[in-house]
């Protein structure tokens, strides 16, 4: 953790476009130094929590504090935050260095000066020597690089980024997600990221927020709501997750389950040979209904009698059958009963 990283706290925060709710009384501490991800999908009041939080959206009500200083009021401008958007929103018409210096001439440093700190900002995201290019005649990763560097060139107390990697092809983007992490780690600098790619948030986050309809649905480290989401919605946005009533599950592990609840059991934890499995052992019975190749595994598709679809990802190294198997054939998949997780009945409302 770097001197200048700070905590940020956010109490009760609301905001309405019309009648709709788009912060439903958002209540969130980020610690400082901490990396953490809003995700959800689209609409969900990602984007207006960081634009109120950057001050470009006005909140109805509640508070916003950075290191123990209320900024609910204070222009953006003030608020010493360095922004990264989608879009890059470069400047077209200026050139590298005239993109990274620019923060700092607005805020009145001499020239020489600001050449100086935009050097140092490009040689931190390896663009170092580009600063006389175009922006045009940079890739997408470059660009991007340049809206890092500019974004970190007047040393912010928080960074917020709006999908910054989503222009980005799927190997540099991967790519971007260790480069952004890494870049974190070294300045230490509190960072909200936004996105609705569950990957990216696992991938690099401290904490991974998960927002639905204008909430927080469930604050955690990434193998917490992994493997623990509360409830139907966080556990379907969060990978492959198969979701039945205890009821439904067969084997000796399902005899010793809470009745009635509503369990979930993620695909790549389902096997098809029962070797090894003993009396934890939780079991599904169904008919093959699909089934598709997606390189490191199989995925399948089971029907069962009372109704039920599970998902199963059999890894390819070990389904080598896979590829035999009938649409029609009926299955048994074995998982533990510690592989199955609870949740409560709905969302959170
Ligand atoms: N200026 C505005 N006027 C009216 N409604 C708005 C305005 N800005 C956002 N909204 C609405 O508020 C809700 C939340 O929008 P927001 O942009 O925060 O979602 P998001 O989670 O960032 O979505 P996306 O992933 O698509 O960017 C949406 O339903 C959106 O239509």
């Amino acid at each position: 953790m770097s001197a200048t990283s700070l905590p940020i706290s956010i109490a009760d925060l609301r905001k309405s476009y019309g009648l709709y709710v788009a912060l439903d009384d958002v209540t969130l501490d980020i610690a400082a130094g901490e990396f953490l991800t809003l995700l959800g999908p689209s609409g969900s009041g990602k984007t207006t929590l960081l634009m109120a939080l950057a001050g470009f959206v006005r909140p109805e009500r509640g508070g916003l504090t950075i290191g123990g200083q209320d900024v609910t009021r204070l222009p953006p401008n003030k608020r010493n935050i360095g922004v990264v958007f989608q879009n890059y929103a470069l400047f077209p018409h200026m050139s590298v260095s005239g993109n990274v210096e620019y923060p700092l001439r607005l805020r009145g440093v001499a020239k020489a000066q600001a050449r100086e700190q935009a050097e140092a900002a490009l040689a931190r995201v390896k663009l170092s020597g580009f600063g006389a290019r175009d922006i045009a005649a940079l890739s997408g990763g470059q660009r991007q690089r340049v809206a890092l560097a500019r974004a970190i060139v007047f040393e912010p107390r928080v960074m917020l980024m709006d999908e910054p990697l989503s222009a980005l092809d799927k190997n540099l983007r991967e790519h971007m997600q260790f480069e952004i992490r890494k870049l974190h780690d070294d300045l230490g600098v509190t960072t909200i990221y936004v996105t609705h790619d569950q990957r990216e948030a696992l991938t690099m986050s401290d904490r991974v927020a998960v927002m639905d309809a204008g909430r927080i649905q469930q604050i955690g480290a990434p193998q917490d709501i992994y493997r623990e989401p509360r409830n139907r919605f966080v556990a379907e946005f969060m990978g492959e997750a198969n979701i039945a009533l205890s009821s439904h599950l067969q084997g000796p592990g399902a005899a010793r389950m809470p009745r009635e609840r509503l369990a979930m059991i993620r695909a790549e934890n389902f096997e098809l040979d029962p070797a090894g499995f003993g009396d934890d052992r939780v079991e599904v019975i169904g008919r093959l209904a699909s089934k598709a190749f997606r390189g490191e595994n199989w995925l399948l598709n089971l029907e069962t009698a009372a109704g039920d679809q599970f998902m199963l990802s059999i890894a390819a190294n070990q389904g080598a059958t896979c590829g035999e198997l009938k649409i029609g054939t009926e299955l048994r998949a074995y998982t533990e009963l510690g592989q199955v997780h609870f949740l409560e009945e709905a969302r959170i409302k």
